[in-house]
Protein backbone atom coordinates (compact mmCIF):
# COMPACT_ATOMS: atom_id res chain seq x y z
CA UNK A 1 0.00 0.00 0.00
CA UNK A 2 1.12 3.81 -0.44
CA UNK A 3 1.86 4.91 2.86
CA UNK A 4 0.78 9.04 3.82
CA UNK A 5 3.97 11.40 3.76
CA UNK A 6 4.65 14.67 4.73
CA UNK A 7 2.22 14.80 7.33
CA UNK A 8 1.30 17.97 9.26
CA UNK A 9 0.37 17.82 12.88
CA UNK A 10 -2.02 15.47 14.43
CA UNK A 11 -4.81 16.67 16.12
CA UNK A 12 -7.52 14.74 18.38
CA UNK A 13 -8.64 12.10 20.11
CA UNK A 14 -8.29 8.42 20.15
CA UNK A 15 -9.51 5.45 21.88
CA UNK A 16 -6.65 2.68 21.12
CA UNK A 17 -8.37 -0.70 21.00
CA UNK A 18 -7.78 -2.96 24.34
CA UNK A 19 -4.53 -4.51 25.39
CA UNK A 20 -3.51 -7.37 23.62
CA UNK A 21 -1.97 -9.11 26.58
CA UNK A 22 -4.45 -8.97 29.47
CA UNK A 23 -7.02 -10.12 26.46
CA UNK A 24 -5.36 -12.88 25.45
CA UNK A 25 -5.35 -14.06 29.64
CA UNK A 26 -8.93 -12.82 30.06
CA UNK A 27 -9.96 -15.52 27.42
CA UNK A 28 -7.45 -17.81 29.04
CA UNK A 29 -8.60 -17.28 32.61
CA UNK A 30 -12.03 -16.98 31.63
CA UNK A 31 -11.76 -20.74 29.98
CA UNK A 32 -10.13 -22.09 33.18
CA UNK A 33 -12.46 -20.61 35.72
CA UNK A 34 -15.65 -21.92 36.45
CA UNK A 35 -18.75 -19.93 35.42
CA UNK A 36 -19.01 -16.90 33.23
CA UNK A 37 -16.62 -14.57 32.44
CA UNK A 38 -17.29 -11.38 30.53
CA UNK A 39 -14.72 -9.44 29.19
CA UNK A 40 -14.92 -5.93 27.75
CA UNK A 41 -13.30 -3.66 25.32
CA UNK A 42 -11.24 -6.89 24.72
CA UNK A 43 -9.35 -5.93 21.43
CA UNK A 44 -10.35 -7.39 18.54
CA UNK A 45 -6.98 -9.07 15.84
CA UNK A 46 -6.42 -11.94 14.83
CA UNK A 47 -3.83 -12.59 17.87
CA UNK A 48 -6.83 -12.87 19.99
CA UNK A 49 -8.76 -14.99 17.39
CA UNK A 50 -6.11 -17.65 17.37
CA UNK A 51 -6.42 -17.65 20.93
CA UNK A 52 -10.35 -17.84 20.89
CA UNK A 53 -10.68 -20.60 18.33
CA UNK A 54 -7.88 -22.76 20.28
CA UNK A 55 -10.15 -22.81 23.60
CA UNK A 56 -13.44 -23.57 21.87
CA UNK A 57 -11.72 -26.25 20.11
CA UNK A 58 -10.83 -27.58 23.15
CA UNK A 59 -14.63 -27.50 24.39
CA UNK A 60 -15.11 -24.08 25.71
CA UNK A 61 -18.04 -21.97 24.91
CA UNK A 62 -17.33 -18.33 23.73
CA UNK A 63 -19.35 -15.97 22.20
CA UNK A 64 -18.80 -12.75 20.85
CA UNK A 65 -21.66 -10.08 21.43
CA UNK A 66 -20.56 -6.87 19.93
CA UNK A 67 -17.36 -5.57 21.83
CA UNK A 68 -18.07 -7.87 24.49
CA UNK A 69 -16.92 -11.24 25.01
CA UNK A 70 -18.82 -14.11 26.98
CA UNK A 71 -16.95 -17.34 28.00
CA UNK A 72 -18.43 -20.29 29.90
CA UNK A 73 -15.51 -21.59 31.94
CA UNK A 74 -15.08 -25.31 32.51
CA UNK A 75 -12.44 -25.73 35.33
CA UNK A 76 -9.29 -27.16 33.52
CA UNK A 77 -10.83 -30.64 34.42
CA UNK A 78 -13.65 -30.13 31.88
CA UNK A 79 -11.73 -29.13 29.17
CA UNK A 80 -11.34 -31.67 26.31
CA UNK A 81 -9.37 -32.70 23.51
CA UNK A 82 -9.40 -30.87 20.24
CA UNK A 83 -9.86 -32.65 17.28
CA UNK A 84 -7.23 -31.21 14.99
CA UNK A 85 -3.94 -29.16 15.48
CA UNK A 86 -4.20 -25.49 17.06
CA UNK A 87 -3.59 -22.80 15.27
CA UNK A 88 -1.83 -20.12 16.78
CA UNK A 89 -1.31 -18.25 13.62
CA UNK A 90 1.23 -15.10 14.26
CA UNK A 91 0.97 -15.08 18.53
CA UNK A 92 3.96 -16.48 20.66
CA UNK A 93 1.65 -15.40 23.28
CA UNK A 94 -1.10 -17.75 22.58
CA UNK A 95 1.72 -20.64 21.94
CA UNK A 96 3.45 -20.27 24.81
CA UNK A 97 0.74 -19.42 27.37
CA UNK A 98 -1.43 -22.40 25.88
CA UNK A 99 1.43 -24.39 26.36
CA UNK A 100 1.62 -24.02 30.04
CA UNK A 101 -2.52 -25.05 30.16
CA UNK A 102 -1.99 -28.28 27.78
CA UNK A 103 1.18 -29.07 30.14
CA UNK A 104 -1.76 -30.27 32.75
CA UNK A 105 -4.00 -31.92 31.12
CA UNK A 106 -4.62 -35.70 30.32
CA UNK A 107 -4.50 -35.59 26.09
CA UNK A 108 -2.12 -35.15 23.68
CA UNK A 109 -2.73 -31.58 21.66
CA UNK A 110 -0.62 -30.23 18.54
CA UNK A 111 -0.47 -26.41 18.11
CA UNK A 112 1.44 -24.91 15.18
CA UNK A 113 1.38 -21.39 13.70
CA UNK A 114 2.46 -19.58 10.97
CA UNK A 115 6.13 -18.98 9.12
CA UNK A 116 7.40 -16.15 11.57
CA UNK A 117 5.77 -18.28 14.14
CA UNK A 118 7.43 -21.44 13.23
CA UNK A 119 10.74 -19.52 13.42
CA UNK A 120 10.78 -18.83 17.18
CA UNK A 121 11.74 -21.11 19.94
CA UNK A 122 9.54 -22.37 22.27
CA UNK A 123 12.18 -24.49 24.53
CA UNK A 124 12.04 -22.09 27.18
CA UNK A 125 8.66 -23.25 27.51
CA UNK A 126 9.18 -26.62 26.94
CA UNK A 127 12.14 -27.09 28.90
CA UNK A 128 10.61 -26.15 32.67
CA UNK A 129 7.25 -27.84 31.74
CA UNK A 130 9.07 -30.75 31.10
CA UNK A 131 10.74 -30.73 34.21
CA UNK A 132 7.33 -30.64 35.38
CA UNK A 133 6.72 -33.69 33.97
CA UNK A 134 4.79 -32.89 30.80
CA UNK A 135 5.96 -34.40 27.39
CA UNK A 136 6.98 -32.02 24.90
CA UNK A 137 8.18 -32.57 20.92
CA UNK A 138 9.36 -29.55 18.96
CA UNK A 139 11.88 -28.90 15.91
CA UNK A 140 15.43 -29.87 16.74
CA UNK A 141 17.34 -28.37 19.71
CA UNK A 142 14.86 -24.89 19.99
CA UNK A 143 12.11 -27.10 19.99
CA UNK A 144 10.67 -25.11 16.93
CA UNK A 145 6.89 -25.12 15.75
CA UNK A 146 4.81 -27.40 15.43
CA UNK A 147 4.68 -28.82 18.78
CA UNK A 148 2.90 -31.75 20.32
CA UNK A 149 2.35 -31.60 23.89
CA UNK A 150 1.07 -34.51 25.95
CA UNK A 151 -0.03 -33.15 29.31
CA UNK A 152 -0.78 -34.83 32.67
CA UNK A 153 -0.20 -34.91 36.72
CA UNK A 154 2.41 -31.90 36.83
CA UNK A 155 4.79 -31.67 40.13
CA UNK A 156 5.39 -28.56 40.83
CA UNK A 157 8.85 -26.54 40.10
CA UNK A 158 11.41 -24.42 41.78
CA UNK A 159 12.94 -22.40 38.77
CA UNK A 160 14.95 -19.42 38.01
CA UNK A 161 14.06 -18.04 34.44
CA UNK A 162 17.28 -17.80 32.50
CA UNK A 163 15.14 -15.06 30.07
CA UNK A 164 13.38 -11.98 31.05
CA UNK A 165 10.02 -13.23 29.67
CA UNK A 166 6.18 -12.93 30.71
CA UNK A 167 5.17 -15.64 28.55
CA UNK A 168 7.42 -18.22 30.38
CA UNK A 169 6.62 -17.02 33.63
CA UNK A 170 2.51 -17.15 32.80
CA UNK A 171 3.32 -20.55 30.69
CA UNK A 172 4.71 -21.63 34.52
CA UNK A 173 1.98 -20.24 36.95
CA UNK A 174 -0.68 -22.03 34.36
CA UNK A 175 0.95 -25.11 35.15
CA UNK A 176 1.87 -24.61 38.58
CA UNK A 177 -2.12 -23.78 39.24
CA UNK A 178 -2.54 -27.61 38.33
CA UNK A 179 0.05 -29.29 40.60
CA UNK A 180 -2.00 -30.70 43.48
CA UNK A 181 -3.65 -28.93 46.54
CA UNK A 182 -0.93 -28.22 48.91
CA UNK A 183 2.23 -28.16 46.00
CA UNK A 184 3.83 -24.45 45.76
CA UNK A 185 5.93 -23.85 42.67
CA UNK A 186 8.35 -21.20 43.18
CA UNK A 187 9.20 -19.08 39.98
CA UNK A 188 11.69 -16.65 39.78
CA UNK A 189 12.46 -13.91 37.15
CA UNK A 190 15.44 -12.36 35.98
CA UNK A 191 14.14 -9.43 35.29
CA UNK A 192 10.58 -7.87 36.63
CA UNK A 193 8.56 -8.48 33.46
CA UNK A 194 4.39 -7.74 32.74
CA UNK A 195 2.27 -8.79 35.60
CA UNK A 196 -0.61 -9.24 33.93
CA UNK A 197 -1.43 -12.72 35.09
CA UNK A 198 -0.21 -12.66 38.26
CA UNK A 199 -2.65 -9.69 38.85
CA UNK A 200 -5.37 -11.52 36.90
CA UNK A 201 -4.70 -14.61 38.86
CA UNK A 202 -5.92 -12.47 42.07
CA UNK A 203 -8.44 -10.71 40.16
CA UNK A 204 -10.16 -14.82 39.67
CA UNK A 205 -9.73 -15.50 43.02
CA UNK A 206 -6.45 -16.85 43.04
CA UNK A 207 -3.78 -16.55 45.36
CA UNK A 208 -0.48 -16.17 45.02
CA UNK A 209 3.02 -14.87 46.92
CA UNK A 210 5.04 -12.37 44.95
CA UNK A 211 8.36 -10.74 47.17
CA UNK A 212 10.50 -8.82 44.11
CA UNK A 213 11.29 -11.59 41.37
CA UNK A 214 10.16 -14.38 43.61
CA UNK A 215 6.13 -16.01 42.79
CA UNK A 216 5.06 -18.44 45.35
CA UNK A 217 2.07 -20.43 43.08
CA UNK A 218 0.61 -22.90 45.07
CA UNK A 219 -1.60 -26.11 43.35
CA UNK A 220 -5.16 -27.15 42.82
CA UNK A 221 -7.07 -23.78 43.12
CA UNK A 222 -10.43 -23.09 41.69
CA UNK A 223 -10.68 -19.60 39.84
CA UNK A 224 -14.43 -18.46 39.74
CA UNK A 225 -15.52 -16.43 36.39
CA UNK A 226 -15.47 -12.32 36.75
CA UNK A 227 -16.71 -9.32 34.36
CA UNK A 228 -13.26 -7.98 33.21
CA UNK A 229 -12.48 -4.40 31.34
CA UNK A 230 -9.61 -4.62 29.11
CA UNK A 231 -7.78 -0.88 29.48
CA UNK A 232 -6.55 0.12 25.99
CA UNK A 233 -2.82 -1.28 24.89
CA UNK A 234 -0.10 1.24 24.95
CA UNK A 235 1.97 -0.31 22.61
CA UNK A 236 -0.65 0.47 20.19
CA UNK A 237 -0.59 3.88 22.00
CA UNK A 238 3.35 4.17 21.70
CA UNK A 239 3.07 4.68 17.81
CA UNK A 240 0.62 7.91 17.99
CA UNK A 241 2.95 9.15 21.32
CA UNK A 242 6.10 9.00 18.82
CA UNK A 243 4.13 10.58 15.73
CA UNK A 244 2.52 13.24 17.91
CA UNK A 245 6.18 13.94 19.34
CA UNK A 246 7.88 14.16 16.18
CA UNK A 247 5.31 16.10 13.98
CA UNK A 248 5.62 19.58 14.46
CA UNK A 249 2.23 21.39 16.29
CA UNK A 250 0.54 18.25 17.02
CA UNK A 251 -1.43 17.88 19.92
CA UNK A 252 -3.67 14.53 20.89
CA UNK A 253 -5.18 12.87 23.76
CA UNK A 254 -5.51 9.21 23.68
CA UNK A 255 -8.19 7.83 25.81
CA UNK A 256 -8.21 4.90 28.16
CA UNK A 257 -4.39 3.68 27.77
CA UNK A 258 -3.62 1.14 30.22
CA UNK A 259 -0.98 2.34 32.62
CA UNK A 260 0.24 -0.94 34.88
CA UNK A 261 4.03 -0.08 35.71
CA UNK A 262 5.19 -3.22 34.12
CA UNK A 263 4.60 -1.51 30.95
CA UNK A 264 4.67 2.22 31.26
CA UNK A 265 8.68 2.08 30.57
CA UNK A 266 8.30 4.53 27.53
CA UNK A 267 6.84 7.20 29.11
CA UNK A 268 9.65 7.05 31.33
CA UNK A 269 12.15 7.11 28.19
CA UNK A 270 10.07 9.66 27.25
CA UNK A 271 10.46 11.84 30.05
CA UNK A 272 14.06 11.40 29.78
CA UNK A 273 14.65 12.68 26.25
CA UNK A 274 12.07 15.69 26.83
CA UNK A 275 8.99 14.97 25.30
CA UNK A 276 5.50 16.09 26.59
CA UNK A 277 3.38 13.53 27.85
CA UNK A 278 0.84 13.99 30.30
CA UNK A 279 -0.99 11.24 32.27
CA UNK A 280 -4.40 12.61 33.52
CA UNK A 281 -7.60 11.57 34.25
CA UNK A 282 -5.59 8.55 36.04
CA UNK A 283 -7.46 5.55 37.18
CA UNK A 284 -5.89 2.34 38.94
CA UNK A 285 -6.10 0.94 35.64
CA UNK A 286 -5.64 3.41 32.31
CA UNK A 287 -5.35 7.05 31.92
CA UNK A 288 -5.65 9.83 29.33
CA UNK A 289 -2.19 10.47 27.41
CA UNK A 290 -1.69 13.70 26.28
CA UNK A 291 0.80 14.50 24.03
CA UNK A 292 2.17 17.41 22.39
CA UNK A 293 5.77 18.34 19.62
CA UNK A 294 8.46 18.33 21.56
CA UNK A 295 12.16 18.91 21.37
CA UNK A 296 14.14 15.52 21.89
CA UNK A 297 17.32 14.30 23.36
CA UNK A 298 19.26 11.11 23.16
CA UNK A 299 18.86 8.68 25.75
CA UNK A 300 19.92 5.18 26.84
CA UNK A 301 17.52 2.53 27.36
CA UNK A 302 18.78 -0.58 29.05
CA UNK A 303 18.73 -3.10 31.69
CA UNK A 304 15.61 -3.31 33.89
CA UNK A 305 13.93 -0.82 31.56
CA UNK A 306 13.77 -3.16 28.74
CA UNK A 307 11.10 -5.43 29.52
CA UNK A 308 8.98 -2.65 30.39
CA UNK A 309 8.65 -1.15 26.49
CA UNK A 310 10.41 -4.25 24.79
CA UNK A 311 7.45 -4.08 22.41
CA UNK A 312 8.02 -0.02 21.85
CA UNK A 313 11.63 -0.76 21.15
CA UNK A 314 11.01 -0.35 17.13
CA UNK A 315 9.12 2.80 17.45
CA UNK A 316 11.54 3.83 19.70
CA UNK A 317 13.97 3.39 17.60
CA UNK A 318 12.12 5.67 15.62
CA UNK A 319 12.19 8.50 18.04
CA UNK A 320 15.86 8.81 18.90
CA UNK A 321 16.11 9.12 15.00
CA UNK A 322 14.88 12.44 15.74
CA UNK A 323 16.24 13.18 19.07
CA UNK A 324 19.51 15.41 19.28
CA UNK A 325 22.59 13.22 20.00
CA UNK A 326 23.47 9.19 20.47
CA UNK A 327 20.61 7.09 21.74
CA UNK A 328 22.33 3.38 22.94
CA UNK A 329 19.94 0.44 23.40
CA UNK A 330 21.13 -2.50 25.01
CA UNK A 331 20.16 -5.54 26.82
CA UNK A 332 17.70 -6.18 23.80
CA UNK A 333 18.90 -9.24 22.58
CA UNK A 334 15.30 -10.68 23.24
CA UNK A 335 14.23 -8.47 20.01
CA UNK A 336 16.16 -10.81 17.84
CA UNK A 337 13.43 -13.68 18.40
CA UNK A 338 10.07 -11.56 17.81
CA UNK A 339 7.99 -12.05 14.75
CA UNK A 340 10.99 -11.06 12.96
CA UNK A 341 14.62 -10.01 14.02
CA UNK A 342 13.39 -6.98 15.31
CA UNK A 343 17.20 -5.16 15.48
CA UNK A 344 17.84 -6.17 12.35
CA UNK A 345 14.96 -5.09 10.63
CA UNK A 346 14.33 -1.77 12.46
CA UNK A 347 18.09 -0.87 11.88
CA UNK A 348 17.52 -2.24 7.81
CA UNK A 349 13.99 -0.06 7.31
CA UNK A 350 15.35 3.00 9.26
CA UNK A 351 18.74 2.94 7.26
CA UNK A 352 16.88 2.76 4.09
CA UNK A 353 15.16 6.11 4.64
CA UNK A 354 18.39 7.57 5.76
CA UNK A 355 18.08 7.45 9.32
CA UNK A 356 21.74 6.51 11.55
CA UNK A 357 20.77 3.02 13.27
CA UNK A 358 23.92 0.93 14.18
CA UNK A 359 22.22 -2.45 14.92
CA UNK A 360 24.52 -4.03 17.61
CA UNK A 361 24.30 -7.58 19.15
CA UNK A 362 21.99 -6.95 22.09
CA UNK A 363 20.89 -3.59 20.82
CA UNK A 364 20.86 -0.69 18.64
CA UNK A 365 22.98 2.88 18.49
CA UNK A 366 21.14 5.58 16.58
CA UNK A 367 22.53 9.37 16.02
CA UNK A 368 20.00 12.51 15.46
CA UNK A 369 18.93 14.30 14.14
CA UNK A 370 18.73 12.84 10.72
CA UNK A 371 15.98 13.83 8.34
CA UNK A 372 13.70 10.96 6.79
CA UNK A 373 13.61 10.25 2.71
CA UNK A 374 11.61 8.51 0.95
CA UNK A 375 13.26 4.60 -0.06
CA UNK A 376 15.05 3.74 -3.15
CA UNK A 377 12.55 0.79 -3.02
CA UNK A 378 9.90 -0.55 -1.95
CA UNK A 379 9.44 -1.31 1.97
CA UNK A 380 8.11 -4.48 3.98
CA UNK A 381 6.39 -5.30 7.28
CA UNK A 382 8.39 -8.61 6.64
CA UNK A 383 5.11 -9.77 8.31
CA UNK A 384 5.92 -8.28 11.54
CA UNK A 385 2.93 -5.72 12.72
CA UNK A 386 5.06 -3.57 14.69
CA UNK A 387 7.62 -2.97 11.78
CA UNK A 388 4.94 -2.21 9.47
CA UNK A 389 3.36 -0.06 11.87
CA UNK A 390 6.84 1.69 13.06
CA UNK A 391 7.21 1.82 8.89
CA UNK A 392 3.84 4.04 8.66
CA UNK A 393 5.01 6.15 11.04
CA UNK A 394 8.23 7.30 9.98
CA UNK A 395 6.42 7.74 6.21
CA UNK A 396 4.43 10.58 7.85
CA UNK A 397 8.00 12.36 8.49
CA UNK A 398 9.04 11.98 4.45
CA UNK A 399 8.42 15.33 2.37
CA UNK A 400 9.43 14.12 -0.95
CA UNK A 401 8.73 10.75 -2.60
CA UNK A 402 6.55 7.74 -2.10
CA UNK A 403 6.82 5.23 0.63
CA UNK A 404 5.19 1.73 -0.83
CA UNK A 405 4.48 -0.83 2.14
CA UNK A 406 4.89 -4.70 1.37
CA UNK A 407 2.69 -6.73 3.68
CA UNK A 408 0.41 -4.20 5.46
CA UNK A 409 -1.86 -6.78 6.14
CA UNK A 410 0.33 -8.13 9.34
CA UNK A 411 -0.57 -4.84 11.25
CA UNK A 412 -4.06 -6.87 11.53
CA UNK A 413 -2.10 -9.06 14.10
CA UNK A 414 -2.57 -6.54 17.24
CA UNK A 415 -4.30 -3.58 15.47
CA UNK A 416 -6.64 -4.16 12.58
CA UNK A 417 -7.71 -0.27 12.88
CA UNK A 418 -4.56 1.16 13.14
CA UNK A 419 -5.11 3.11 9.73
CA UNK A 420 -8.85 4.77 10.56
CA UNK A 421 -7.35 5.65 14.10
CA UNK A 422 -4.39 7.99 11.59
CA UNK A 423 -6.80 8.83 9.38
CA UNK A 424 -8.86 10.66 12.84
CA UNK A 425 -5.57 11.80 14.18
CA UNK A 426 -4.59 13.41 10.93
CA UNK A 427 -8.32 14.71 10.03
CA UNK A 428 -7.10 18.30 10.16
CA UNK A 429 -4.37 17.92 7.97
CA UNK A 430 -7.24 16.90 5.56
CA UNK A 431 -9.37 19.35 6.25
CA UNK A 432 -6.38 22.28 5.51
CA UNK A 433 -5.89 20.43 2.02
CA UNK A 434 -9.04 20.00 0.99
O1 LIG B 1 3.23 -12.01 28.00
C1 LIG B 1 2.88 -11.29 27.06
O2 LIG B 1 1.69 -11.01 26.83
C2 LIG B 1 3.94 -10.74 26.18
C3 LIG B 1 5.25 -10.77 26.59
C4 LIG B 1 6.36 -10.28 25.79
O3 LIG B 1 7.05 -11.38 25.24
P1 LIG B 1 8.21 -12.19 26.05
O4 LIG B 1 7.62 -12.88 27.19
O5 LIG B 1 8.75 -13.16 25.03
O6 LIG B 1 9.20 -11.14 26.42
C5 LIG B 1 5.90 -9.36 24.66
O7 LIG B 1 6.94 -9.16 23.75
C6 LIG B 1 4.70 -9.93 23.94
O8 LIG B 1 4.26 -9.05 22.95
C7 LIG B 1 3.55 -10.14 24.90
C1 LIG C 1 6.15 -9.97 20.37
C2 LIG C 1 4.86 -9.75 20.21
O1 LIG C 1 3.86 -10.68 20.35
P1 LIG C 1 3.90 -12.26 20.45
O2 LIG C 1 5.15 -12.68 21.18
O3 LIG C 1 2.65 -12.64 21.16
O4 LIG C 1 3.89 -12.80 19.04
C3 LIG C 1 4.37 -8.38 19.91
O5 LIG C 1 3.16 -8.18 19.97
O6 LIG C 1 5.17 -7.46 19.61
Amino acid sequence: MKLKTNARALKGTVTVPGDKSISHRSIMFGAIAHGQTRVHHILRAEDITATIQAFQALGVKIEERGDMVCIQGRGFERLRPARKPLNMGNSGTSMRLMSGILAGLPFETSLYGDASLSRRPMDRVAQPLTLMGAEIEGEGERFLPPLKIRGGRLKPINYQLPVASAQVKSALIFAALQTKKGQVSEIVEKELTRNHTEEMLQQFGGRLKISGKRILVPGGQRLEGQEITVPGDISSAAFWIVAALLIPESNIQLKNVGINQTRTGILDVIEAMGGQVEVAERTELSATLKVKYSALKATKISAALIPRLIDELPILALLATQAEGKTVITDAEELRIKETDRIAVVADTLQAMGANVLPTADGMIIKGKTKLHAPKKKISTYGDHRIGMMTAIAALLVSEGEVILEGSQAISTSYPTFFDDMETLLAVDRKDEG
